[in-house]
């Protein structure tokens, strides 16, 4: 039996509680009313007023020709890789934590029929331009090769603000050898005022940039993939073939739109700060991280805590939080008392990991379908269990 949504308590379905993803941002009133202005041509035709000027602004954001509005961001990362790419056998190097090649559903083998490199960066944080030199795959003429024709970074991956110096080092080296740039900037923005660096200079960088409207920037949808305009004509055709054209996208563009053009940056740098405070929390009850939490992400090492993801979930409910698993995301609807009862649950959690250590030895998977109000058959769980450990 399928329980509507909306049966569930408000508690559960609110934003400020939801520490699982940015994706979880919610349109607020002053977007939907903004959206009652939208235009409403057909944007298959290019005939969508509102689309077109979020394509267009987005694109100059980047310092880019061309911009495409896409439904969502692995389908403008999918296009923009595919359309990197000509002639198989070929390969895509990415970190081996890219959400290119391991939450897309293998859309780098079925739709551009491409090998991929994953690479364990040497640092553990981030790609080096030695990493990439010592596992690219040369268009040598060596028949056994297939030569890599694209590279796709991540900028934020885990959280983490690739150094300008190290991307720009890694372009240089890119154009010596043919080989395309893209970037899946799902959190440019987050990089970008981290870094303090404008989006234009990262355009300088990339050849493409799939940038995320649907996370911090608060969209209830898409993304907008920017390049140059040669590039972005032949995604168009591409994302077509996919069945990705929109029609009357203008309230989704209009909604992107008012908050690309409000403050921004300042709801960013709130999620930041959140995320700041709970990593240094962590530091201070000797609680390890995975990884530097730069921006909106606070990735807790699990593994080397020996702490169990179900129980951290389980004492998130327990506290009203809403949990996935290690990685604790923060955007600029998270509540400070959210943050504050998100402490609570990873201590007591760290805790209870001295005299019950969990030795994960599966995979680390972000997505955990417990964690949900909604299991997989879309059946809503009932009672929300707060489990006491
Ligand atoms: C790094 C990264 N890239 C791409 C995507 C894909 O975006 P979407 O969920 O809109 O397909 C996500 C997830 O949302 C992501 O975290
Ligand atoms: C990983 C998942 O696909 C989503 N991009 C997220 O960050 O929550």
């Amino acid at each position: 039996m399928t329980t509507e949504v909306m049966d569930l308590p408000p508690e559960y379905v609110s934003p400020a509680n939801d520490l699982r993803s940015d994706t979880f941002t919610t349109p607020t009133p002053e977007m939907i009313k903004y959206a009652l202005s939208a235009s409403c041509g057909d944007a298959v035709y290019g005939e969508d007023i509102d689309t077109a000027r979020l394509e267009k602004t987005v694109a100059k954001l980047a310092g880019k020709e061309s911009g495409l509005f896409c439904v969502s961001g692995t389908l403008s990362n999918q296009i923009a890789l595919r359309c990197h790419l000509f002639q198989p056998p070929y390969t895509i190097l990415c970190d081996y934590r890219a959400h290119v090649y391991t939450h897309e559903a293998a859309g780098l083998a079925i739709l551009s029929q491409a090998m991929v490199v994953p690479v364990i960066p040497s640092n553990g944080n981030y790609m080096t331009l030695e990493d990439i030199k010592s596992h690219y795959i040369p268009d040598d003429g060596d028949i056994h090769g297939a030569p890599t024709k694209v590279i796709s970074l991540e900028n934020t991956l885990h959280g983490i603000v690739y150094p300008l110096k190290e991307l720009i080092r890694i372009k240089g080296w890119c154009l010596e050898n043919g080989i395309k740039l893209h970037c899946d900037g799902a959190r440019i923005w987050n990089a970008a005022i981290a870094a303090d660096v404008p989006l234009k200079q990262y355009g300088e960088i990339f050849d493409s940039i799939s940038i995320c409207l649907s996370k911090s920037i608060g969209a209830p949808m898409g993304s907008v993939l920017v390049g140059d305009l040669k590039f972005i004509k032949r995604c168009n055709h591409i994302r077509k073939q996919q069945g990705g054209g929109i029609r009357q996208s203008g309230i989704m563009a209009k909604m992107a739109l008012y908050n690309i053009n409000t403050d921004w940056k300042a709801r960013l740098a709130y999620s930041h700060r959140l995320a700041a405070n709970l990593a240094a929390f962590c530091k201070a009850n000797g609680i390890p991280l995975e990884s530097p939490a730069d921006t909106n992400f606070v990735f807790i090492d699990l593994r080397k805590a020996m702490m169990d993801p179900d129980v951290l979930v389980k004492k998130g409910l327990k506290y009203n939080v809403k949990l996935m698993g290690g990685r604790v995301s923060f955007h600029y609807q998270v509540s400070e008392e959210t943050l504050e009862k998100v402490k609570l649950a990873i201590l007591e959690t760290f805790q209870y990991a001295k005299e019950h250590p969990f030795d994960q030895n599966g995979p680390t998977q972000i997505y955990r379908s417990e964690s949900t109000e909604i299991d997989i058959h879309g059946n809503a769980i009932q009672e929300i269990k707060t489990y006491k450990y």
